[in-house]
């Protein structure tokens, strides 16, 4: 397993006995708005600790990692992803350099451009792309830190369908292809049919079932 809760408790928000995450899948979280997903998704990174209860990454005590070390192994792309004055360029390495990582080369930053179908210079200013763009750029910034786990949270909620299912579709091959891991929430049922390994509902008013 690559998480594994037990007893888990958050306000009210959160219930969940025993949810196990499983390695090298695509565990997709589904749920209806307010359930709790991105609040779990949270706790996954160390962003948000539980008020009761364990939550273990590779059988090691979340709550007694440290969350900069367990940062470069797991990374997560939020809902709403923040985009920073400056390139393309920048942006795509600025996750490498607040992880204390070097930054990539040009042609490492082409490649992940590619990888989310965004076909941009890397010169050009970030500012200046549209929402479904900065997601991609967002998604690419994850990608190049290389991660055991990428968690993504609605990672194609601003892109249309066709889009959705190019960057979807060569992103989660790469990831495979890498044996890496994703949990990835997503509202799209056809998202979840298609690429979901392992479903994980989450139910407002407590808890998760499978
Ligand atoms: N740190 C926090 N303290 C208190 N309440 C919070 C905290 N974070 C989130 N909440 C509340 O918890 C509930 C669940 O929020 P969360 O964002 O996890 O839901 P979600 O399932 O991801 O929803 P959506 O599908 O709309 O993104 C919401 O009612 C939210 O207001």
């Amino acid at each position: 397993m690559m998480f594994t809760i037990k007893n888990l408790h958050f306000k009210d928000i959160l219930e969940i006995e025993t949810m196990d995450i499983p390695k090298n899948k695509i565990t997709c979280i589904v749920g209806e708005s307010g359930a709790g997903k991105s609040t779990l998704l949270k706790m996954l990174n160390i962003m948000l600790s539980p008020d009761k209860g364990e939550i273990y990454y590779k059988g090691k005590n979340l709550l007694k990692e440290d969350p900069i070390k367990h940062r470069r192994l797991v990374v997560m792309l939020p809902q709403q992803p923040t985009i920073f004055d400056g390139t393309i360029r920048k942006n795509i390495n600025i996750g490498l350099e607040f992880a204390g990582n070097d930054v990539q080369d040009d042609s490492k930053l082409l490649n992940a451009l590619e990888l989310v179908h965004l076909a941009k210079s890397l010169d050009e200013d970030a500012e200046t792309l549209s929402g479904g763009e900065k997601q991609r750029l967002a998604l690419a910034r994850a990608y190049i830190m290389n991660p055991e786990v990428f968690l993504l949270d609605e990672p194609t909620a601003a892109l249309d369908d066709d889009t959705e299912d190019k960057v979807m579709e060569s992103f989660i091959n790469k990831i495979k292809e890498n044996n890496q891991t994703a949990v990835l929430i997503t509202h799209s049922q056809k998202l979840a049919a298609k690429y979901g390994e392992n479903t994980i509902t989450l139910n407002k008013n407590g808890g998760g079932s499978k």
